[in-house]
């Protein structure tokens, strides 16, 4: 008898079918919205692996109904949507898919960089409600990007991939992080700052630090205030490492000069939310990874893991290793 598993999300097919050659597989028939807590509850009690998405919340009260689990894969590199520690303390290993999609989210966390210092969605929408009458001098200007100096909190692998664009635009780079990375400071000429030094000094600051309770609110009105006025925000790592509430009165008052953000404390950010109403924010869809290869990347290498941890072979990215033995 093959191992009961439980999927979220209907997957690309070509990997759902993997799933099911060695697995007796279940999944939640949508594609767009996520399995209803309740049908989660009830499916999670005879499996012994949950293939999930950062919309899943696997936290205390869903394991305590999960006697058989051992493996939670979750398709995206952060994992705060799941209590990691309650999970090692019952020997449920996690996996998580790093690296696959670094460069995707490094893209795309340059993109929007760009796209808010040089107004982009606002210029276009200008033009298609017909406002442009004339070339004007100082229409829809913006703050230029290369040779600004940028500063990154955390410097990991999207971090550190980040630095390589930035590179080519000539940027002055500056990083906070837990850990120094002497070998990236001298392959980039990149200099290792505290927060306050990087936020008083920066053109740029890019938030690429994983979400815990450490990092909630690490960008808030004190913060804020330390940015240069012409300063722009951007944040691609999770919402809730800046405070939103913070950073409305910081963009209304002029405190500094734009945002822009992949991701929100509450996702989908309902559409009245204060922030939306900002021309100086540029707001996306938590699309950081979203290139199809990459999606399916992720997708694959989820399932991967997920069979490799039933299966007792070891997965390549365990998140909690105790659970394998150290
Ligand atoms: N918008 C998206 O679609 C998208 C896509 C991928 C990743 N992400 C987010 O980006 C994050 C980073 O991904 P990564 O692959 O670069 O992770 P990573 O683990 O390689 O890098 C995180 C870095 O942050 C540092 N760090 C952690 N906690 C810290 C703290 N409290 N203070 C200072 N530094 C701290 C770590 O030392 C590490 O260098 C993920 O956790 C995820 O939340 C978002
Ligand atoms: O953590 C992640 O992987 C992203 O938020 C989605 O790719």
């Amino acid at each position: 008898m093959k191992p009961k598993v439980y999927v979220t999300r209907q997957l690309p097919e070509e990997v759902l079918a993997i799933i099911h050659q060695s697995c007796d597989a279940r999944a939640w028939e949508d594609i767009d919205l996520p399995v209803p807590r309740d049908v989660l509850e009830r499916e999670i009690t005879d499996v012994e692996g949950l293939y999930c998405l950062l919309t899943d919340q696997v936290d205390k009260a869903l394991l305590e109904r999960a006697p058989r689990l051992k493996v939670i894969s979750n398709m995206a590199v952060g994992y705060n949507n799941i209590d990691v520690e309650e999970a090692t303390r019952r020997g449920i290993m996690v996996t998580n898919t790093p690296g696959v999609l670094t460069e995707t989210t490094a893209d795309l966390t340059f993109a929007l960089l760009m796209a808010t210092a040089r107004r982009l969605p606002e210029a276009s929408e200008y033009l298609r409600k017909g406002s442009w009458q004339t070339w004007s001098p100082m229409l829809l200007t913006g703050q230029d990007v290369y040779g600004a100096t940028l500063g990154i909190i955390g410097m990991g692998r999207i971090g550190e991939a980040l630095v390589k664009r930035a590179h080519g635009f000539n940027m002055n780079l500056l990083y906070y992080n837990r850990t120094r990375k002497p070998e990236v400071e001298e392959a980039y000429d990149i200099r290792y700052t505290d927060m306050d030094e990087l936020l008083s000094v920066s053109d740029f600051v890019c938030v690429l630090i994983p979400y815990s309770t450490e990092t909630r609110d690490l960008i808030g009105a004190k913060e804020l205030r330390q940015m240069k006025p012409t300063a722009v925000l951007i944040n691609t790592a999770r919402g809730g490492i800046v405070n939103e509430e913070a950073l409305y009165e910081a963009l209304r008052v002029g405190t500094i000069w734009a945002a822009g953000l992949d991701v929100f404390d509450r996702e989908p950010v309902a559409p009245d939310h204060p922030l939306l109403t900002l021309p100086n924010l540029v707001s996306l869809p938590h699309i950081g990874s979203a290139s199809v290869a990459t999606r399916m990347k992720m997708s694959r290498l989820a399932a991967d893991q997920l069979i490799d941890a039933i299966y007792g072979r070891r997965p390549a990215n365990l998140v909690n290793p105790s659970t394998w033995g150290g």
